[in-house]
C-alpha cells in the first residue's frame, strides 16, 4: 500500500475524504501529549481552548486568552513531526470584526508555527471565514454545540435544527473552511451533512457517519479532573487511576524509608 508518511497539510487532509480514509484527532495542550498524539499516528491535532476547562479547571472556555492559546499552541507545534496543528481562537479574538480576526489569526500562525485556526459559528461568520482563507489563512469551521455560546444559550445542549445546521454547513464550505466540526448533533443531520458537503466533517458526539472524529485527550485517557464526563467521550484508558496508583505507592515508599534506594542514590 502506497502510504504517504510526510506532514499532513491541509490540502492532503481536506484530500482524506476523497481517499476514502475516515479522519482521527485529538486535543492536545503541551509538549509530551502532543508527541505521543503524533507519534501514536493521530491525522489533526487540535489545540483546544478546553484548555479551560480540561487544563486549568474553568467551569467555561470563556475566560481563555489569546496569549495562553499561543502559549500552549507552541509547545503542542514543538513536538509534532506529522500531524496538522490547528489552534481554536478564544473567545473575543474574532466576534469583534473582521480586522480583529485577521490579526489574532495571523498572530497564531506567525507565533507558534500552526498549520490554521479554528473558529465556532455558521452562517453569520462566513464573512469572516472568507476573509482569513483570502489572506491564506485555513480556517476549520465549528457548528453545532458551541461552548462559546453557552451564556446565549444557557448551557450545554445538543444542537437539534436540521435546516439551520444544513444551510450552515454550506455556508462555512462556500465561505472556504478546509472542514468542519459538528458538536452534539443528532446522528443522521450529520449523516446528512457529510454526504452534502465537500469538506471533510469530524464529529464530537455526532455519531459514526461523519468523515472523522475528534475526543478530547484527557477524556479519552480518563485523565479528566471532577469525575462527570459528557455522554460522546468514550474513555480508552484509566490513567486517573494509574496516576493514583503510582502516587500512593511513592508516599508509602518514602514514608517506610524504601525509596530511594541505592540505585537512585550516590556514594
Ligand atoms: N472535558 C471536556 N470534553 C469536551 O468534549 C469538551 C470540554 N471539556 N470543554 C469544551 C467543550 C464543551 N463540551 C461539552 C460540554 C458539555 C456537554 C454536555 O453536558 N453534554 C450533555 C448532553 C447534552 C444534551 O443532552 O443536550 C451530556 O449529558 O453529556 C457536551 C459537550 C465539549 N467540549
Ligand atoms: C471539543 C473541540 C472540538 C473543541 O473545540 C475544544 O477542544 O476546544
Ligand atoms: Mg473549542
Amino acid at each position: 500500500m502506497n502510504v504517504d508518511t510526510g506532514p499532513l497539510t491541509v490540502p492532503k487532509f481536506s484530500a482524506l475524504k476523497r481517499a476514502g480514509r475516515k479522519i482521527a484527532m485529538v486535543t492536545a495542550y503541551d509538549f509530551p501529549s502532543a508527541a505521543l498524539a503524533d507519534l501514536a499516528g493521530v491525522d489533526g491535532i487540535l489545540v483546544g481552548d478546553s484548555v479551560g476547562m480540561v487544563v486549568q479547571g474553568k467551569s467555561t472556555t470563556l475566560p481563555v486568552t489569546l496569549d495562553q492559546m499561543i502559549y500552549h499552541a507552541e509547545m503542542v507545534c514543538r513536538a509534532v513531526r506529522r500531524a496538522l496543528v490547528v489552534v481554536d481562537m478564544p473567545f473575543m479574538s474574532y466576534q469583534t470584526g473582521v480586522r480583529d480576526a485577521l490579526i489574532n489569526a495571523g498572530r497564531i500562525l506567525k507565533e507558534t508555527g500552526a498549520q490554521a485556526v479554528k473558529l465556532e459559528g455558521g452562517r453569520e461568520q462566513a464573512e469572516l471565514i472568507a476573509a482569513l482563507v483570502q489572506a491564506g489563512i485555513p480556517v476549520l469551521a465549528h457548528l453545532g454545540l458551541r461552548p462559546q455560546a453557552v451564556r446565549a444559550v444557557g448551557g450545554y445542549r445538543v444542537e437539534r435544527d436540521r435546516e439551520r445546521l444544513l444551510a450552515d454547513a454550506e455556508a462555512v464550505e462556500r465561505a472556504g473552511a478546509f472542514a468542519v466540526i459538528l458538536e452534539c448533533i443528532p446522528v443522521d443531520i450529520a449523516a446528512e451533512i457529510t454526504a452534502s458537503v465537500e469538506i471533510p466533517t469530524i464529529g464530537i458526539g455526532a455519531g459514526p457517519r461523519c468523515d472523522g472524529q475528534i475526543l478530547v485527550f484527557h477524556d479519552l485517557l480518563g485523565y479528566a479532573a471532577g469525575g462527570r464526563k459528557p455522554k460522546h467521550a468514550k474513555q480508552y484508558a484509566n490513567l486517573g487511576e494509574i496516576i493514583n496508583q503510582a502516587l500512593r505507592q511513592y508516599i508509602q515508599e518514602v514514608q517506610e524509608g524504601k525509596f530511594p534506594g541505592p540505585e537512585h542514590s550516590f556514594s
